[in-house]
């Protein structure tokens, strides 16, 4: 029976998550799933799981478990027969079990990146809020100045974004991730990366991941042939 790869990235804010999702996705293309995302979806469509989050992000809270864990459940549901990677979910220990007892990962991957290299990434990020894109004012910068490169519609700066809100948002994913991080090391699956530059990282992420990739296209084969 073919074998999907189903994997997590984990991080403080700015530690480079999305950045690279996105790469992962697109080198080994396993299916993105970014919690962030489908919420913004749901707030911009009005839909019930939409209209409960916003009133928690709105008072920087995180939404409540079993919101979360429907929502991202059933969309995996949907992608039963897919590889996939996740990004933002799960981010509790209950979220974290409730996935487990349904999906069980191959690989978490865990982003260490110290804290004044997150201050200046985040005072440089600007978003385009209605498709979640990420810019960098030096890093990846978009192609006209403040302007989104697919709609060029304007970008924004998100308030939790600026220093004065950092250190609050990273002790507090510190305290929630770190239950989460312990499961994923005592299941065996934990891989943690440190360092201050994406690109230096990228590479170590990536052959991590072709040779479990690979890893797991033998075992297939091996369990077909008779
Ligand atoms: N798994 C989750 N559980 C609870 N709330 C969540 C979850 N994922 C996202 N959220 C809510 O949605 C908000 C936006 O999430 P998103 O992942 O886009 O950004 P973030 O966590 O604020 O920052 P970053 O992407 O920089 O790590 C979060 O601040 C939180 O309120
Ligand atoms: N200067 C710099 N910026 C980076 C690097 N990697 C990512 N970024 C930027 O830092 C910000 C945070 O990255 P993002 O992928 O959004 O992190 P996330 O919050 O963990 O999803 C974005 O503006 C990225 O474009 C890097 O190596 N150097």
């Amino acid at each position: 029976m073919a074998k999907f790869f189903r994997a997590a990235i984990m991080g403080p804010p700015g530690s480079g998550k999305g950045t690279i999702s996105k790469r992962i996705a697109q080198s080994f293309g396993l299916q993105y799933l970014s919690s962030g995302h489908f919420l913004r979806e749901g707030i911009a469509a009005n839909t019930e799981a939409g209209v409960m989050a916003k009133t928690y992000i709105e008072r920087g809270m995180l939404v409540p478990d079993p919101v979360m864990t429907r929502l991202m459940l059933s969309k995996l549901e949907q992608l039963s027969s897919h590889s996939f990677l996740l990004d933002g979910f799960p981010r509790t220990l209950a979220q974290a079990q409730a996935l487990n007892n349904r999906y069980q990962l191959d690989l978490v991957i865990s982003l260490n990146i110290p804290y004044e290299t997150l201050k200046e990434r985040l005072s440089d990020r600007w978003i385009h809020p209605r498709s979640g894109r990420v810019y960098n004012m030096g890093f990846n910068p978009p192609q006209v100045e403040g302007k989104d490169d697919v709609t060029g519609e304007p970008l924004i700066q998100q308030d939790d974004d600026k220093p004065e809100a950092l250190m609050a948002r990273l002790r507090h994913y510190k305290e929630v991730a770190k239950p989460v991080i312990d499961l994923y090391k005592s299941l065996g699956i934990l891989h943690s990366f440190s360092g201050t530059e994406t690109d230096r990282i990228w590479p170590y992420i990536n052959s991590l991941l072709s040779n479990k990739m690979h890893t797991l296209a033998q075992d297939a084969h091996q369990s077909q042939t008779p």
